[in-house]
């Protein structure tokens, strides 16, 4: 099935298959969404193996049924949720030149770190960082330091994260390179990103190969504990999103926009999913194995 996967990412691009497959979700109206992101993927598996077995070929032709108006690797046309008279969604950054198949073998490694508003992606990140020395690049951080720095940009990122939406990806992403490139570092974590399909497909035109995706952690709590969580955040950190009413937009964000990626993530085998409801502790044992094994793996290669 993983074949039968990369040959419909082949022929029609990442963003397509996580878009097409978000859009027979929200028509079916279904109860659960994750199971029926999981079984679109798996049909979409199963049709590219059928065409596959047809045509006998996994070349990348696009004689087949690709919009001929959408190239493979071209990011979605709107997000799911953006809000009018803001610049268009795509990256700004050219392409990769001519992007390799395959990371090479001393390519930095990164792994993404997702889960809902409060979910502990910050606080298990600081410990990695102090048990294996990672770089931790944290997309909101980086957001909220742009805002500070009061550039032009600054108020419509205010803007976006005040009412609990996602930035354009060709902000995040200028942000996330330049520190990629200042740090230098070869592990790095990035803490929130990609929150969308349109974040995904940023990193893939800018970044591609150029870096190793190894894995996804992605950590669950329930919104009742989130938002308890963040509402006792909201007492000292002074952040704009850290009350109810963003709260509960950033919530629906998440399961709109990001939890799609999740599934994906999860669908290409390159996602763990931990309980984030359990003590800093108990989260911090499973986070550690994640990356011990990780790094056996890594070492083997
Ligand atoms: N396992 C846990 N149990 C209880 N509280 C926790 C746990 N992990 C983190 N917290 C607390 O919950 C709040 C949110 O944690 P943290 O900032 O790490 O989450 P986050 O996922 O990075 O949030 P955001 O996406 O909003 O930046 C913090 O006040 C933190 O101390
Ligand atoms: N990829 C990202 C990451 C973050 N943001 C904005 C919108 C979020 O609500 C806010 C806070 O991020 P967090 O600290 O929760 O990771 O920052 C974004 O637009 N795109």
């Amino acid at each position: 099935m993983a074949a039968a996967i990369e040959a419909y990412l082949e022929k029609h691009g990442v963003n397509e298959m996580v878009q097409k497959a978000l859009n027979a979700v929200v028509k079916q109206r279904a109860a659960n969404p994750a199971a029926a992101l999981a079984a679109e993927f798996t049909k979409m598996a199963k049709a590219a193996k059928q065409e596959e077995g047809a045509s006998g070929d996994t070349s990348g032709d696009t004689s087949g049924d690709k919009p001929a108006d959408k190239p493979a690797d071209k990011p979605a046309d709107k997000p799911a949720d953006k809000p009018a008279d803001k610049p268009a969604d795509k990256p700004a950054d050219k392409p990769a030149d001519k992007p390799a198949d395959k990371p090479a073998a001393d390519a930095p490694v990164v792994f993404f770190v997702l889960g809902g508003p409060g979910a502990g992606k910050g606080t298990q990140c600081k410990k990695i960082v102090e048990e294996f020395g990672y770089s931790h690049l944290s997309a909101g951080d980086l957001l909220r330091a742009e805002r500070e720095a009061g550039t032009d940009q600054g108020s419509m990122i205010e803007e976006y994260i005040k009412s609990g939406k996602i930035v354009p990806v060709e902000v995040t992403i200028k942000l996330l390179l330049s520190a990629i490139e200042k740090d230098g570092g070869k592990r790095f974590l990035i803490d929130g990103f990609p929150r969308n399909t349109n974040n995904m497909s940023g990193w893939q035109l800018t970044v591609g190969t150029k870096l190793a995706l190894a894995g996804v952690l992605c950590y669950e709590v329930s919104e009742d504990e989130l938002e308890a969580r963040l509402l006792k955040r909201g007492e000292t950190s002074g952040r704009a999103d850290d009350n109810i009413e963003t709260i509960k937009k950033r919530f629906n964000t998440f399961k709109m926009e990001t939890l799609p990626v999740v599934e994906y993530y999860a669908h290409q085998g390159l996602c763990t999913k931990i309980d984030g409801s359990k003590s800093v502790d108990e989260v911090w044992a499973a986070t550690k194995d994640f990356i011990d094994s990780k790094e056996a793996e890594l070492k083997q290669k």
